[in-house]
């Protein structure tokens, strides 16, 4: 099929090198000039995954017009907080009957929406033509070629089974799935947890600790998921647990390398400046995931001490007290 990747960072690349390798015809658009032309020089996104040799056939381009003409499969690869603003750029170059398939794991701060939604209001398209992928899919592991799977969500199966083929490549291999909440979320609040494990991690905490972030992480993603009408197996899936425990042990992981800095003593600005323009989404979808929980009405205790750790200036440290200092309850 013939496939744009509008975005040029780490999974953007990587996920343009699976769709080449998996045989489709791959442009990529990136904003800068230099770039592209790095590129399609040097066969290597140096600033995002160097030493990565990126298939022969991916071209980069710098214009929208020329990114979008003709392609049948438009992935964003753009943060979730600039999505709208590119998507109204992109708008009136989308081709006819093309479908949107969306990389970022986050909610807009100013709306509260998840992808998919800003996706079907800015560019105004209907539920069949807008996917959503989303896994334990880190980006230089991806890039290496190390095997993994991932979920390809539509609520139009047909469409979801049609990307399935797209995207399936040697090293990676996605299920699809019908539940696009249930998916959206799951990559949304892993990203808080893995800040929140990154912390711990960060204040010398070991593996009890962890495990205990994880699966609590896991359990107040599935009361926010269930109540905004996900299907739990979908979080029990690649794109709920599956995601949570690759981002929250990996040091690849931008967000638990975020929280680790924090944990280890980092200021915010500090923590940031080390990302090196890299984005950890859940700093900023801490405040949307938090702000989901109370429209939902469902308590989401580890996301809330991210959120004011991130927002509202508490010591990390302040975290533990905070969370083991909660009335003792059932686990279920
Ligand atoms: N990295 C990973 O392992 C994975 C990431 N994801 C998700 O994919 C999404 C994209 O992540 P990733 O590629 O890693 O992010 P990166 O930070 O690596 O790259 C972001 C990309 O978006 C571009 N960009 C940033 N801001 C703007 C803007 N305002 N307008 C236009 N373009 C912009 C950047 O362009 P420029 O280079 O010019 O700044 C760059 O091409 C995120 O939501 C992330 O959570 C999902 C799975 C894995
Ligand atoms: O989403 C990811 C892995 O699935 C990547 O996580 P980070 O954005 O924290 O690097």
């Amino acid at each position: 099929m013939r496939a744009v990747v509008m975005g040029s960072g780490s999974w953007g690349t990587a996920v343009a090198k699976i769709l080449a390798d998996a045989g489709n015809d791959v442009t990529m658009w990136a904003r800068q000039a230099e770039r592209a032309e790095a590129i399609n020089r040097d066969r290597e996104n140096a600033g995002y995954l160097p030493g990565i040799r990126l298939p022969d056939g991916l071209r980069a381009v710098t214009s929208i017009e020329e990114a979008l003409a003709d392609k049948e499969i438009v992935v964003c690869a753009v943060p979730s907080q600039v999505l709208r603003e590119n998507l109204a750029q992109w708008k009136p170059h989308l081709p006819e009957g093309s479908v949107l398939v969306s990389l970022a794991k986050g909610v807009e701060v100013s709306s509260g929406e998840r992808m998919s939604q800003v996706i079907k209001e800015v560019a105004d398209l209907p539920d069949d033509r807008i996917a959503v992928l989303s896994g334990p899919n880190l980006a230089r592991e991806i890039a290496e070629e190390q095997p993994a799977a991932t979920v390809i969500a539509c609520i139009d199966e047909d469409v979801a089974k049609r990307l399935q083929h797209a995207f399936a490549a040697p090293y990676f291999r996605p299920y699809t799935n019908t539940d696009v909440i249930g998916v959206e979320i799951g990559g949304a609040a892993k990203n808080v947890i893995a800040l929140a494990c990154g912390m711990a991690a960060g204040m010398g905490f070991g593996e009890n600790t962890l495990a205990t972030l994880i699966t609590r992480g896991l359990a107040e993603t599935m009361r926010l998921g269930i109540a905004m009408g996900a299907d739990v197996r979908t979080l029990a899936g690649l794109a709920g647990i599956g995601d949570l425990v690759a981002t929250c042990s990996s040091p690849l992981s931008r967000n638990r390398t975020f929280g680790a800095r924090l944990g280890e003593g980092a200021t915010l600005e500090e923590a940031q400046a080390a990302t090196h323009g890299q984005v950890a989404e859940g700093v900023k979808s801490c405040r949307s995931v938090r702000a989901l929980a109370h429209q939902y009405d469902v308590e989401m205790p580890l996301t809330d001490a991210v959120y004011r750790v991130c927002h509202e200036g508490m010591p990390v440290q302040d975290m533990v007290g905070m969370l083991l200092g909660r009335t003792i309850k059932p686990e279920v």
